[in-house]
């Protein structure tokens, strides 16, 4: 039983990292072309809708979570 419910969590994980690994490319995306047209790879307000809708989603841990998503699309500010 456990290990039946953790080999669905490590396939969970995988997807979940996968999912991870796209949302860094379509965040890259954004950020070359804003560069691109001469503004900044960050955008305060946007990463403020994204915090919300996290920590919505998810409560305080959720703010935690959509920070480090934030950090790995678009590095440490
Ligand atoms: C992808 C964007 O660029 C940056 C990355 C974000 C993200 O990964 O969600 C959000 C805001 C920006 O700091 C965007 O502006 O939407």
């Amino acid at each position: 039983m456990i290990s039946g419910a953790r080999e669905r969590i490590d396939a969970l994980d995988d997807r979940i990292i996968g999912l991870v690994q796209e949302r860094m490319a379509v965040s890259a995306v954004i950020q070359e072309a804003r560069i691109s047209s001469g503004g900044r790879r960050v955008n305060l307000s946007r990463e403020m809708e994204v915090l919300g809708h996290y920590r919505e989603a998810l409560g305080k841990p959720g703010t935690a979570l959509a920070m480090t998503l934030l950090e790995l699309c678009r590095g440490r500010i």
